[in-house]
């Protein structure tokens, strides 16, 4: 079993500073949403993400990617096949644990309204089966309770092959759930951490060659 385990993802609703900020007010009216039950979003909040985080607004309130990220390797043949796991640790320490058979809202607004929803039930069911779940946990403990290897994902990690990397049909990878910066977790103080290519990629091309590397190593294909 493959667990990717994205780390510190930018996933987190509207911070308490922006709730009365006059833009944020007015996105949430046009979309008949509290501003405290919104995900902040980058992608039209960056105004006024820069306003009360100066300087953050890309790193910050990206749930695009964790979206792209789903929609790529929940349609893997390793996730078909029932051998993938995919959880979603936000920099707020909290876990998403999402069921391999769930099916994502194509749409990028269905999803964002999916995880809204999901910040504010915790559990996300359909008849009678859990789709989504969120609990409060950080992640060194999550990563150790597994009893499973980690290892952590990084450009600035050592440099080796995907090959090297999946060696054992049980394991923890970890990638960072942003766009820029480094973990807010002191990851590196706990798992070693490996880079597999020179230049800095998109966390699902990273799933992908990591999915792939193990659909090999486990001969699913
Ligand atoms: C889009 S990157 C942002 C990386 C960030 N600038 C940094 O310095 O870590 C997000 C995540 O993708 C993964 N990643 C990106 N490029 C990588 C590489 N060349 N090797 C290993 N992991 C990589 C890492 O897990 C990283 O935390």
């Amino acid at each position: 079993m493959l667990n990717l385990v994205v780390a510190d993802a930018e996933l987190q609703l509207i911070p308490e500073q922006m709730l009365d900020d006059p833009a944020i007010k007015k996105i949430a009216a046009k979309n008949h949403k509290k501003p405290s039950e919104m995900l902040l979003d980058s992608n039209y909040m960056h105004t006024s993400i820069d306003k009360y985080f100066p300087g953050r607004s890309t790193r910050m309130g990206r749930p695009d990617i964790i979206y792209i990220f789903l929609e790529v390797a929940m349609e893997s043949i390793l996730n078909k096949r029932g051998l993938l796991r995919i959880y979603i640790h936000t920099k707020e320490n909290k876990i998403i644990v999402i069921n391999p058979d769930v099916s994502l809202p194509k749409s990028y607004n269905r999803f964002t309204g999916l995880i809204e929803d999901l910040f504010r039930k915790k559990e996300i069911k359909v008849g009678g089966k859990t789709l989504l779940s969120m609990e409060n946990e950080d992640i060194i403990s999550f990563l150790n309770n597994t009893g499973k290897n980690t290892v952590v994902l990084s450009p600035h990690g050592k440099f080796s092959n995907p090959s090297d990397i999946i060696n054992m049909d049980n394991i923890n990878v970890v990638i960072g759930g942003f766009s820029e910066g480094d973990y807010v977790t002191n990851l590196y103080d706990h798992f070693n951490s490996y880079s597999i290519f020179k230049d800095e990629l998109t966390i699902w091309s990273v799933g992908m060659e990591i999915i792939a590397q193990f659909e090999r190593f486990i001969k699913v294909l």
